[in-house]
């Protein structure tokens, strides 16, 4: 049996006083997530560093009003954010059933007040009345603008989480980002601070 991540430092230092549920959301996706479907066997030796922390070093880019993530799937980052912003209300847009079931189930059992789970594609999602809007492994940016940029009202921000080919996915997505009259378009380097490995986002302004 391959054996999950003991917890870093930077857990507490991302989450602060509420690291406590984190390590409630660990323990239960240690325990289940594997036979839900939710996170692959290979993950869980690095469950705190590449999923549950790497998601949380993005919470300081949220401000308070209504944050969306798409295709949140077990969570990351929309629960992980919920967590470390209480501050802020999110809706968790997923279409998978048993994904939403688990979502649901993780608002309960951790008592997320800020937290609303809606099964629902992204392209059906009323457009306009998001703040700002997250997504991890949903899409390439290219893809993702026309999927998220019309939830988004004007003024908001798309606020992407990328790996290493981050600035490549904008110069892929030069056409759509003209399209939709994307402005402030960058890659921000997260994580360093609390010594983890480099969280990368795409933040842009929407019209
Ligand atoms: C690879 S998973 C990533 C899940 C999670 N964000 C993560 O980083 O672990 C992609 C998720 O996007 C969801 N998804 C796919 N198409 C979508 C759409 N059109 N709108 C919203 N979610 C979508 C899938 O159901 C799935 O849960």
């Amino acid at each position: 049996m391959i054996s999950a991540e003991v917890e870093p430092p930077a857990a507490a230092r991302v989450f602060g006083d509420r690291v406590d549920l984190a390590r409630a959301y660990a323990a239960d996706l240690v325990a289940r997530g594997e036979e839900l479907g939710l996170i692959g066997p290979l993950e869980l030796p690095r469950l705190w560093t590449r999923h549950i922390v790497n998601c949380g070093v993005v919470a300081p880019l949220l401000r308070p009003g209504v944050v969306g993530d798409i295709g949140s799937g077990a969570g990351l980052p929309g629960i992980m954010l919920a967590i470390a912003r209480p501050d802020v209300d999110f809706v968790l847009i997923e279409p998978m059933e048993r994904r939403v079931a688990w979502l649901a189930e993780q608002k309960h059992n951790l008592g997320l007040t800020n937290v609303t789970v809606v099964r629902e594609r992204a392209q059906e999602y009323p457009k306009g009345r998001l703040d700002q809007l997250t997504a991890r492994a949903v899409s390439a940016f290219s893809k993702l603008i026309p999927m998220a940029t019309p939830l988004v009202r004007s003024g908001g921000e798309l606020v992407l989480m990328k790996g290493a080919s981050a600035a490549a996915e904008i110069e892929a997505a030069e056409k759509a980002i003209r399209k939709y009259k994307l402005t402030a378009v960058e890659v921000l380097e997260l994580g360093s601070d609390v010594g983890v490995d480099v969280t990368r986002v795409i933040r842009a302004r929407v019209p």
